[in-house]
């Protein structure tokens, strides 16, 4: 009798092995493999180290995190570019692969997805600068060049992106090539410390968290400043410390620093310093807006909505290096990413437990510029997700 009844469930049990043999296959298929609709960018099998050979990943990842571990170093001004440039062959891969071809946050938009959420951002930036089409806009810090494409969409103005990294110089221009966009959008090479463009000549500039990697913000925002044709408008999405921040405070100081090293930054500066600088080199402050503020739902929501997925991505690098198709080093530039979102989540969400902000002020700025300072004051936020939109004055000295 039981001899009977274990042969006759073989077959079911058989079926079941390969039932759940072909179910993994799928999810590992999946996850190695495909290009979820949301990024179409990198996919887990081709995961690299941007310009780097494959045996150079490990070594430069080490490099990267012993900047962090010398303080001093990160304080050498003249050596940030390089840790820029070696941080973005480290990550650009992975960011197209978990996040898409624009690599900055947005506010939710609910009933939109992350996609339309992102577009909106970046269309907005378009609208603050009254984009034409006979117009050229300069992108200081143009990643791989997804804001550039949707700027350059909606407006059919020229764009001309500038990035550290020659990797992303590449990818940007083959995206920009297959968006049939390549004859708006042109990439270049070099440092925006020091730009390879005449004076005055854009009709107007944008950046979408890029300045916050420079060493010191007013070079930039004065190189900018530069370029930009007198009278002109240049918007700027930055990462800043809102006024919460206590730089007395171990966790506070813990999770900016956790943010810092994840995202390598040389420090990051408070709302008020970035508009001091913006006023130092030249410009009129038109607008500032803390875009995380509510009705705004949260800029980190999308991170913390997407920690399986994390978690998934892990295990499908760990597996691709395992058989030696990820280059080593992978693993841990990945499990660096995995931490800053943690850090980037736990100050987004500090400053959502407890919401205060205070009423807009309005004050009379020289010229016949008006400034408009709209709440910029947060409970304990942790960076804040502001825009600036700045003029280049008309008066020159
Ligand atoms: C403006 C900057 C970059 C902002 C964001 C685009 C990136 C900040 C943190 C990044 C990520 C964190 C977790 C990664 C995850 C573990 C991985 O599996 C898939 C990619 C991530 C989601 C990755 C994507 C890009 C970020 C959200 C800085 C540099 C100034
Ligand atoms: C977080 S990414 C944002 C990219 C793009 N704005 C976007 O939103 O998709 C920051 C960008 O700034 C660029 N960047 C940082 N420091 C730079 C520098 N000194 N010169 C030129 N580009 C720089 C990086 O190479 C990267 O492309």
């Amino acid at each position: 009798m039981e001899v009977l009844e274990a042969t006759a469930g073989t077959p079911w049990m058989a079926w079941g092995a390969v039932g759940l043999a072909g179910v993994v296959a799928i999810i590992v298929y999946y996850a190695v493999f495909s290009v979820p609709a949301e990024q179409q960018g990198k996919r887990a099998v081709e995961l690299g180290g941007g310009s780097l050979g494959r045996e150079q990943v490990a070594d430069n990842y080490k490099e990267y995190a012993n900047f962090f571990e010398k303080p001093k170093e990160i304080e050498k001004t003249d050596n940030v570019p390089k840790l820029v440039d070696t941080f973005y062959n480290l990550v650009t891969d992975i960011y197209e692969w978990g996040w898409g071809q624009s690599f900055h946050f947005s506010p939710d938009v609910s009933g939109k997805s992350h996609r339309e959420a992102t577009r909106l951002h970046e269309v907005k930036v378009a609208e603050l600068l009254k984009l034409k089409p006979d117009m050229k806009v300069l992108d200081a810090g143009c990643g791989v060049g997804g804001p550039m494409r949707a700027i350059a969409a909606h407006s059919g103005s020229h764009v001309v992106g500038i990035t550290i990294n020659d990797y992303q110089v590449a990818r940007a221009r083959s995206h920009n090539k297959k968006a049939g966009l390549d004859q708006q959008c042109e990439v270049v090479c070099g440092d925006f410390l020091h730009m390879p463009f005449p004076d005055n000549s854009f009709d107007a500039a944008y950046s979408i968290e890029a300045t916050c990697h420079a060493p010191t913000l007013s070079e930039v925002y004065a190189e900018i400043y530069r370029v930009l044709k007198p009278g002109q408008l240049y918007v700027t999405y930055e990462w800043v410390t809102t006024p919460k921040y206590r730089a007395d405070c171990k966790e506070h100081v813990e999770i900016i620093h956790g943010i810092e090293i994840g995202n390598a930054l040389p420090g990051l500066r408070s709302h008020t310093q970035i508009e001091d600088v913006a006023k130092e080199v030249g410009f009129e402050v038109l607008q500032n807006l803390d875009l995380a503020l509510p009705p705004a739902s949260p800029w980190w929501k999308r991170l913390k909505m997407g920690r399986i997925a994390w978690y998934r991505n892990h295990l499908v690098i760990a597996f691709l290096t395992f058989l030696g198709i990820a280059p080593q080093g992978v693993v841990d530039v990945h499990e660096m990413l995995f931490k800053t979102a943690a850090f980037l989540t736990q100050g987004g969400e500090t400053a959502h437990l407890t919401p205060v902000s205070r009423p807009a002020g309005v004050s009379a700025m020289a010229g016949e510029a008006v400034a408009s300072r709209l709440a910029v004051d947060r409970a304990l936020a942790l960076p804040e997700n502001s825009c600036w939109r700045l003029r280049r004055a008309i008066f020159e000295s």
